[in-house]
């Protein structure tokens, strides 16, 4: 499924967060969306999933405006969706099967037995085959990562749309979750739309996106981490990238 999105703009109440924001992401595209805190990422997610409503602009699904939809198209369009969200923690009183079968009960038709058979195969594919009757609670974080992953790729989602996936993860949990989604990616030839802080995990996996700037409120660079790494401009997008301190603002002149 393609996105395009056009002339966005996202506000809280009178309050603008991003403006003028454009891009499209075609399937098998893994596209980056980064900044610093605050500059309106999560937001941005919120946007293109449905949940949050744009103040101006348009989100389209293969050429289809989502808001301009009706709600069976809209719920056609979500169905399609497969969401790692920060906050999006599995349910802790069921175990990671029975996380896992939770979205193949909601969106598909399968029966009981296909859905246990499915979520079993999704859990063997991010390396939990063996931790599929344990509760989220007796396993560690990048464990809860990757089953968190395989209950958004259960349903063979057409786009996946992942908030810092490998936030709090140490750097070889970190890697695994970076080798899982380029894998997924090479299986499903799904669309994957990723919020990350990480500059490894950036440099590793993206192959486009865009750095929304906090200040200015809109998009400041578009392109792949890799490329913007070495020929951004925009002193915050090379502070950010490079981890190059930002240019010192002009200091007032000091009378003696
Ligand atoms: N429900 C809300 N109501 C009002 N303001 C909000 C709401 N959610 C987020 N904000 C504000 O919108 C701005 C963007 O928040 P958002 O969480 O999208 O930023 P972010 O780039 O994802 O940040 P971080 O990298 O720290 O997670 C912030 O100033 C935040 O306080």
């Amino acid at each position: 499924m393609r996105l395009c999105v056009r002339d966005l703009e996202m506000r809280f109440g009178d309050r603008l967060i991003q403006r003028d924001i454009a891009f499209d992401v075609q399937p098998g595209t893994i596209f980056a969306v980064m900044g610093g805190s605050g500059c309106g990422k999560s937001t941005l997610l919120k946007h293109l999933v449905g949940l949050l409503r744009p103040a101006a602009g348009r989100v389209e699904y293969d050429g289809t405006d989502y808001w301009s939809a009706d709600e069976a198209t809209r719920a056609t369009i979500r169905r399609r969706f497969g969401m790692l969200f920060q906050s999006g923690a599995l349910w802790s009183s069921m175990t990671l099967l029975e996380n896992v079968c939770l979205p193949l009960e909601q969106h598909t038709r399968l029966d009981a037995k296909q859905r246990e058979a499915r979520a079993r195969e999704v859990l063997a594919w991010v390396g939990l085959e063996r931790f599929a009757g344990y509760y989220p609670s007796d396993i560690s974080g990048g464990m809860k990562k990757r089953a968190g992953l395989a209950r958004a790729l259960a349903a063979e989602p057409q786009l996946l749309f992942l908030d810092e996936p490998s936030a709090g993860l140490d750097p070889i949990s970190s890697k695994r979750l970076d080798d899982l989604i380029l894998e997924v990616r090479e299986r499903t030839g799904a669309a994957i739309v990723m919020v990350s802080h990480e500059l490894p995990s950036l440099f590793a996996v993206a192959d486009d996106g865009i750095f929304l700037d906090a200040d200015s409120r809109h998009p400041i660079a578009h392109g792949s981490p890799r490329a913007l790494r070495e020929q951004a401009t925009h002193p915050t997008v090379r502070a950010f990238l490079r981890r190059e301190e930002p240019a010192a603002p002009p200091q007032p002149a000091t009378t003696p």
